[in-house]
């Protein structure tokens, strides 16, 4: 079989010392399998955006291993870190973080020509996702020119162009109202059975979470199925 494209085994994470030590993370396990959509719903303070963070290269463990695509990281330089994350990782935030001066497309083409591919290639690609998440009639709109919903899309159009094997996203829909919210998540869905991604995305928005393959939870320090 081949291997998981995201594993975390025994993974500790605690912030400060002293009197002043959070434990987050003790001995953490977490799976996720290629075209597989983990939903993390835990409470505020818990430690979702830390367990994002280390599952996406940003912060490293005080022990344990992240293995992204089988390639163990717990060993590997700042400059090796940063060439595998930007490889294999796309990060989806709350707020779409576009570039307002570029057209949608010209957001989704910019990743691309920074990993090297072609003009011509990175247009293509960028159509492609915009297309499968229904967005491609605004590919000449500016961000401003967009909705709430149309700018996440472009957002994850944006994180996919690179072909990621991983997909992280910290409440993709938590700007969004109920309906816009829906459709948001069905496009990300979507996007990752179509590309053969491994996801976790964290969110508030029960509805959302029981839609995805698997719900997990902090609790403990421990990663733990979760039932909604
Ligand atoms: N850089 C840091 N220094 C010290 N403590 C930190 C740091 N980052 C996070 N923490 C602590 O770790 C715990 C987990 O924080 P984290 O942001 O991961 O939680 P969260 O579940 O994402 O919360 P929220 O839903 O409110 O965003 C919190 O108690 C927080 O105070």
């Amino acid at each position: 079989m081949s291997k998981p494209h995201l594993r975390l085994s025994g993974v500790h994470r605690h912030y400060g010392e002293g009197e002043r030590l959070v434990r987050v993370l003790e001995a953490a396990d977490l799976t996720v399998e290629s075209g597989e959509l983990v939903a993390l719903v835990a409470p505020s303070g818990a430690g979702k955006s830390t367990l994002l963070h280390l599952c996406g290269l940003l912060e490293s463990p005080q022990s344990g291993e992240i293995e992204i695509v089988g390639q163990p990281t717990s060993r590997l330089g700042d400059r090796a870190r940063t060439q595998l994350r930007r490889s294999t990782v796309g990060y989806v935030y709350q707020f779409h973080h576009l570039l307002p001066e570029f057209t949608a497309l010209e957001n989704v083409v910019m990743p691309q020509l920074i990993a090297g591919v072609e003009q011509k290639a990175a247009e293509a690609r960028a159509m492609e996702l915009l297309d499968l998440l229904g967005v491609a009639p605004r590919a000449s709109h500016r961000p401003a020119e967009l909705s709430g919903g149309e700018q996440q899309r472009i957002a994850i159009a944006r994180a996919a162009a690179n072909h990621p094997r991983v997909i992280l996203a910290d409440e993709p829909t938590g700007n969004l109202d109920p309906e816009t919210s829906d459709l948001v998540f069905e496009a990300l869905k979507d996007l990752i059975k179509n590309e053969g991604a491994a996801a976790l995305i964290a969110t508030h928005n029960h509805d959302l979470a029981r839609r995805a393959d698997r719900i997990v939870t902090l609790k403990g320090g421990l990663v733990v199925p979760h039932t909604l």
